[in-house]
């Protein structure tokens, strides 16, 4: 009989974001999208190697333990699956305060990029640090996350631009993946901006970007991200750089239609991209498509609301489009400068106008396909990692919406308690 190592006990109430069937695959469209899979007066069970032994009603759970088991009391909180932030600019030199009143004052986000500010500032300040430090600056965001509940987070490169900063972000990343609890996700992104007075043609810098995929995907990088945007790249060069990356067996991502409506969304439907990010501008027309497609639509609403634009149209892609949603924080220096996943699920209720069932199918479930890691993470289910949040808070209404503060109580990464 397996040995149970710890069991989590008295929880008020349990959302698995799993479903009688055990069914796999992200959750697409509102009433997909509201299943949690609740369980009142739960417990879940943990074996030594960190796995969910069983999970179900107290009694049951209980029933499992042995002398050497140690109870873990929940205090009647909610629980759900460790969070996955499927969308980060984790590793970055420097910050970006000093932008915030220039765009109060009318520059706009794409206006700051032109002057050689916003993301070429990062790549500036990037290039300036040692490893070391950019490791320690990230090690400190990736506790902060931890402590709003996330477990799993995505990180990308992309303030490098050549291939020797893109390695050095990507091998500062893949260190934190070993250096701390979290577990991560590699995302190279040499397209995230072009570099001001470039030295060649437009198209040999655009070539060089493809020259540098099969490095980066050697050093680990899973997937590939492109900015498609009006004066950044155009979908023709995002088509050309992800059609490389998936010939090298890449998966791919795209920042899409953030802040005009130029095909992001169709692109990401024609190449049968992961997730597009983003969306704000995105038509309907590409959400459907999207949704035929099978990508995941992955929102940032902590990124419109710091650069104070109208929220992507999660009702319409929940309603009307039938799309996978997931909810990421952005975690950047320029357009959201926070590490608090809480108050991006609660500004997915506040702005987005996502119900508490849906954000957290999001955060969880939603958000590791988003990541290709829906094998894995997103879900409280028998001989998965448990990874599990426990929160001091009686439901996740009351999560939500006593806001910008963390809820967090206890942590389970893999097993291990980790706050
Ligand atoms: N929009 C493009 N890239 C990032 C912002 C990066 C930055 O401003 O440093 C984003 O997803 O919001
Ligand atoms: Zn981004």
């Amino acid at each position: 009989m397996t040995q149970i190592r710890r069991i989590i006990d008295n929880i008020g109430l349990l959302w698995t974001m799993d479903d009688a069937n055990h069914t796999d695959g992200p959750r697409c469209g509102r009433e997909a999208m509201r299943t949690v899979g609740a369980i009142e007066n739960a417990a879940i069970a943990i074996d030594a190697a960190g796995l969910i032994a069983d999970v179900g009603p107290r009694k049951s759970i209980l029933d499992m333990a042995d002398a050497d088991t140690e109870i873990i009391d929940a205090k009647g909180g909610f629980v759900s699956p460790g969070l996955v932030d499927p969308h980060t600019h984790l590793v970055h030199g420097g910050s970006r305060e000093k932008e915030l009143p220039l765009r109060i004052a009318g520059a706009s986000y794409l206006d700051i990029l032109r002057q050689g500010g916003g993301i070429l500032r990062t790549v500036r300040d990037t290039a300036a640090q040692s490893e070391a430090a950019l490791l320690n600056q990230a090690k400190v965001s990736l506790e902060r996350m931890s402590r709003f509940g996330v477990t799993t987070v995505e990180a990308k490169t992309g303030y490098g631009l050549t291939l020797e900063g893109e390695m050095k972000q990507l091998l500062v990343a893949k260190q934190l993946a070993e250096a701390q609890p979290l577990s991560l996700v590699h995302t190279a992104m040499p397209a995230h901006a072009v570099p001001k007075d470039l030295p060649t043609s437009r198209e040999a810098f655009i070539e060089q970007i493809v020259d540098m995929l099969p490095a980066l995907h050697d050093a680990g990088a899973e997937f590939a991200d492109v900015f498609v945007e009006d004066g950044v790249f155009s979908v023709e060069e995002g088509r050309h750089i992800l059609m490389k990356a998936k010939s090298l067996g890449m998966k791919t991502k795209i920042h899409a239609d953030e802040i005009a409506p130029i095909g992001g969304a169709e692109l990401a439907a024609e190449l049968g991209a992961t997730s597009a990010d983003h969306l704000l501008a995105a038509s309907n027309e590409g959400l459907v498509k999207m949704a035929e497609a099978g990508v995941i639509a992955v929102c940032l609403p902590g990124t419109s609301f710091y650069l104070q634009k109208t929220p992507a149209r999660a009702r319409f892609m929940l309603d009307e489009a039938n799309l996978a949603v997931a909810v990421a924080s952005d975690y950047n220096p320029g357009s959201c400068p926070s590490e608090n996943f809480g108050l991006t699920m609660s500004l997915a209720l506040l702005t987005l106008h996502m119900t508490p069932e849906e954000i957290w199918n999001a955060a969880t479930r939603n958000a590791a396909y988003a990541i290709a890691r829906g094998d894995v993470a997103g879900v409280i289910r028998k001989g998965r990692p448990a990874d599990v949040v426990v929160y001091a808070a009686p439901n996740p209404e009351y999560v939500l919406t006593h806001f910008g503060i963390s809820h967090v109580g206890m942590l389970f990464v893999k097993g291990r308690r980790i706050l």
